[in-house]
């Protein structure tokens, strides 16, 4: 099984990416990251590019001592030179090198024939190769390279003591069965490249940076370049942690695996999330928070069942301690029991029927429900109490410059409905006003309580209320999310508990 080299270059392309800044100390967090994570190469920084980069590029160089640590260098004498002395402590320095080799960016950007290209490239790979034993050559823009002038570049590079050799698609513009042609035409058009490292460095694009990327190894690529969490400059770079985990996932096809400890994965993700300021989707592979979250009731009872219905790696794995269930409208009776057994409740069937069907009602008015929610349902009915009233319907208008009032209907035992409009000082009186108007009986409210209990916007409300009528006083509990819903809620279980009394 061949082992894929992973070169990290967060600290180069990723911190290239508008609003991924980070200062010294945290790259230096960062890096040292990466080393637990056991990456194989860490890009530093391109060490001529400022007096910052410079001291990043040392700084790391200095501290970090299991990986190869390297700098970028433009084709240029002062560059490579820069690079060198901010390597120079480094346990294994690296310097890499870079020239483009399409038409485009030699006509354009370089003004450069081919010939001077590859003339370039010759001068500034030897003088490299005259200070470390490291050295790699980047093809900039190789994917969009006139092939055969691309395996000249790739020749004058190994020749002139490249060890490593990388083809980007830097513009993010080819198809992964581009790259996979791009490999296999060097490894059959260039001699001695089997002897070196095949690198590749994809960007997204077009959302294709991590298929490129795996169609290069396919084809025989040893070294991928990707950054943590996929930043980089426009749509970002080829994401380590997916790189990493489809080709562990994957290894028995691919006959290839990498040195990374995968447990690290989730770790170095959210440090980096932390330190730029730019949070993960929910729905990104590996690490996002849906990664390993099931909320469809088939899937979850297929989880429950034999995880790997639905799971093709384990949370372990990248360094979570375990799947979620997360309980929504989409979720089915064997979660939900799942979930109320957690959290101590055993219902019989027929009290679990009554709890599934409250909480899917639940789901439907909010987004997320929560372990709170739930424990909210079960608690409340628990205390079972005999419904000579319900509420049906209501609607209460309040504001600074009205009266409130409220028109509320209720349905008693017989299934008839009753309706009263009443007035109150704000909405909630004017709603216990109506409901005593139909219930008859003369009530006192001794206290009123409202607390949430869930998170979020649509958050749970619970309403707990005293009210005394006579000598009798008894706690009537509401919930919702909606808490005018949630106080008549109470006041009407408080009623309902008076007059089974
Ligand atoms: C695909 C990539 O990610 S490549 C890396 C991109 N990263 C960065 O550019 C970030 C860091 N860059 C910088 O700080 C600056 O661009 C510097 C310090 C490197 C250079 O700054 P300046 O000297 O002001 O040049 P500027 O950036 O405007 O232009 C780039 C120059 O380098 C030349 N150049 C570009 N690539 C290369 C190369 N690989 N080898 C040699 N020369 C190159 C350009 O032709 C241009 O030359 P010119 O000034 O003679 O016209
Ligand atoms: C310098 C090279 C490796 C690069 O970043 C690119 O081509 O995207």
């Amino acid at each position: 099984m061949k082992t894929i080299k992973i070169f990290d270059t967060t600290l180069r392309d990723g911190e290239q990416s508008p609003g991924c800044s980070m200062n010294l100390s945290e790259k230096i967090e960062v890096a040292r990251q990466l080393e637990l994570l056991k990456v194989d190469i860490i890009e530093a920084g391109f060490a001529v590019s400022s007096p910052g980069d410079f001291e990043s590029v040392q700084t790391i160089a200095k501290t970090i001592k299991d990986c190869t640590v390297a700098s970028l260098s433009r084709a240029v004498k002062k560059d490579i030179d820069a690079s060198y002395e901010a390597l120079s402590q480094a346990a294994a320095p690296r310097i890499h090198v870079f020239l483009a080799t399409s038409p485009l960016h030699m006509q354009y950007k370089l003004k450069m024939t081919e010939e001077q290209v590859l003339e370039h490239i010759r001068e500034s790979v030897s003088y490299a190769r005259s200070l470390v034993p490291d050295v790699e050559f980047s093809a900039e823009d190789a994917s969009r390279s006139d092939m055969a002038f691309l395996a000249k570049a790739v020749k004058t590079a190994i020749g002139a003591g490249a060890k490593t050799i990388n083809l980007p698609d830097t513009v993010g513009y080819v198809l992964p069965q581009e790259m996979y042609d791009m490999i296999t035409y060097m490894k059959q058009n260039v001699e001695g490249v089997d002897e070196i490292d095949l690198a590749v460095h994809c960007h997204n694009d077009l959302g294709m940076a991590v298929a490129n990327s795996l169609a290069s190894v396919s084809a025989g690529a040893t070294q991928v370049e990707c950054t943590v969490n996929g930043i980089g400059e426009r749509a970002g770079n080829a994401s380590l942690e997916e790189i990493v985990m489809a080709i562990h996932t994957r290894r028995a096809l691919l006959d290839a695996d990498t040195n990374i400890n995968t447990k690290q994965l989730y770790r170095t993700s959210r440090l980096l999330s932390k330190i730029i300021g730019v949070s993960i989707p929910p729905n990104k592979a590996i690490v996002g928070a849906n990664a390993f979250a099931h909320e469809s009731g088939i899937h979850q009872h297929g989880v429950l069942a034999k995880r790997e219905t639905y799971e093709i790696m384990t949370p372990e794995s990248v360094g979570l301690t375990t799947n979620k269930m997360v309980l929504g409208k989409h979720s089915g009776r064997h979660a939900f029991d799942d979930f109320l057994k957690e959290l101590g409740y055993n219902l019989t069937p027929e009290e679990l029927d009554t709890a599934f069907g409250q909480f899917k009602e639940l789901c439907d008015k909010k987004k997320e429900v929560t372990e709170y929610d739930v424990e909210a349902l079960v608690a409340q009915k628990a205390a079972k109490v005999v419904e000579h009233f319900r509420l049906k319907q209501f609607v209460v208008n309040s504001g600074n410059t009205i009266q409130a009032t409220a028109n509320i209907t209720l349905e008693d035992m017989s299934g008839a409905s009753q309706e009263q409009v009443a007035l109150g000082d704000g909405p909630i009186d004017a709603a216990y006003q109506a409901i005593e108007k139909i219930v008859q009986m003369p009530l006192v409210l001794n206290n009123y309580k409202i607390n949430a209990v869930s998170h979020g916007e649509d958050a749970l409300g619970e309403v707990v209320v005293k009210v005394s009528s006579g000598s009798r006083t008894v706690t009537g509990r509401g919930l919702s999310t909606d808490i005018i819903e949630a106080s008549m809620l109470a006041y009407i279980n408080a009623v309902n508990k008076l007059l089974g009394a």
